[in-house]
């Protein structure tokens, strides 16, 4: 990968990498864009098969997040980190404290939040080192565990994505493939049973599938079948890049709606899955509910007005599909237009001249 062409083509601001020997702990920081304000986005820990392949997922996580961020209306950018290492084993105080070390650094720049791999335990740590962390514990007046408010705005956005399909955005009687069952699907399938929905579920984790099918009466099956399977709408719950050349032609539903992030290999896999007629609910738009959430603690954390925001999230997907069809053009298409018109407006008021700027983060000072 030549990084600094990578980096060229997609408008990159910065990439870090931090490394403390003491601890293990190596992370890759991506900033993508911070016109709409300081870069917040989770931290990813995960066992990469090499170092080129962490590089390019913060990366692409990092791009991702300013366009959710943006889509999401939020007054911030995009970035994310990644931490090369097993989350089951390689974790130590002393890593996250490093890693909120090199956070406190940036002075404000980079904002993280938890991530696969990991959890507001691990926010709690980097608290200690840096006031540059969300999703920190309820008992520090913040907002916990990001997760359970993302499966909430997916079911949102899937019930919107329905409405567009189906004609009725209910999800009664609904056959529903989920991919992955950890912590956003498990509260999606919770949801999504509570409405009536038939659950057909993978994991790789067979302890997870376990809880899902005693839960919530889902039914399991192994997770190379999961595409091919017959439903009304998939939900993509794992990892990225499952919208591909081999899984397009086996996908039965008429609805793509989950919480993964850069569900799309490419992007002509999304002009694919428009020609074929499924319905596309983008994934920055109808995952955006758990950075709306731990956004609201940079405002002094009031779970009533960031719930408000992710019920919103049906209406920007619903916002989407009219984008999409007012310009003739594939959802995805259409949710990187909302993003960019609305960074480039902002760019264009950012350019008169304000001494002291009030941003996102003043009210933070104080602290
Ligand atoms: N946690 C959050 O609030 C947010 C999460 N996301 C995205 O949603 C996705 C899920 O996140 P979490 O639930 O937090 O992660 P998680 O790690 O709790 O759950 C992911 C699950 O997928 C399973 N999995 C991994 N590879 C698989 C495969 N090939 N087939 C079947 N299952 C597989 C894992 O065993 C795990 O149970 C990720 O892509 C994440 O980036 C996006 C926005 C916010
Ligand atoms: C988990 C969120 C709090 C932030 C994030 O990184 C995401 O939405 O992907």
């Amino acid at each position: 990968m030549e990084i600094f062409k990578y980096m060229e083509q997609y408008d990159y601001e910065q990439l870090l990498f931090c490394q403390d020997k003491e601890s293990g702990l190596k992370a890759i920081i991506a900033i993508h864009d911070t016109t709409l304000g300081p870069a917040l986005g989770g931290t990813r820990m995960w066992m990469y098969e090499s170092e080129e392949a962490a590089i390019e997922d913060a990366l692409r996580l990092a791009r991702g997040m300013t366009y959710k961020n943006a889509a999401a209306g939020l007054n911030l950018g995009g970035g994310k980190t990644v931490i090369i290492g097993d989350p089951r084993k390689d974790k130590n105080e002393a890593m996250f404290r490093a890693f909120g070390r090199f956070i406190q650094g940036l002075n404000g720049r980079y904002i993280t939040a938890e991530d696969v791999g990991t959890t507001v335990a691990d926010m709690d740590i980097i608290y200690e080192e840096t006031d540059y962390v969300t999703g920190i514990s309820p008992a520090f007046g913040s907002s916990g565990n990001p997760s359970p408010v993302t499966a909430y705005g997916v079911y949102r956005g899937m019930k919107a994505a329905a409405k567009e399909a189906f004609g009725s955005d209910s999800l009664e009687g609904k056959t529903i493939a989920v991919q992955g069952v950890g912590n956003v699907a498990y509260n999606l399938c919770r949801h999504l049973h509570e409405e009536g929905a038939k659950l057909i579920v993978t994991d790789i984790n067979k302890e997870a599938v376990q809880r899902v099918v005693e839960e919530f009466g889902a039914k399991a099956v192994d997770p190379n079948d999961i595409y091919g399977v017959d439903c009304d709408i998939f939900a993509p719950c794992a990892l990225g890049g499952i919208i591909n050349d081999q899984t397009i032609p086996q996908l039965k539903a008429k609805v793509i709606a989950g919480a993964a992030n850069n569900q799309l290999r490419e992007a002509r896999h999304g002009d694919i899955i428009h020609e074929m007629g499924i319905v596309y609910a983008p994934d920055y738009v109808i995952n955006a509910g758990g950075v709306i959430n731990v956004a609201d603690e940079l405002y002094g954390y009031n779970r009533e007005r960031a719930m408000k925001k992710v019920e919103q999230i049906y209406n920007n997907i619903e916002k989407v599909f009219e984008i999409a069809k007012r310009d003739n053009i594939p959802t995805y298409k259409a949710a990187d237009r909302m993003a960019e018109e609305r960074i480039e407006k902002m760019r264009q008021s950012r350019s008169q001249f304000l001494q002291n700027g009030h941003h996102i983060l003043s009210r933070r000072r104080g602290r």
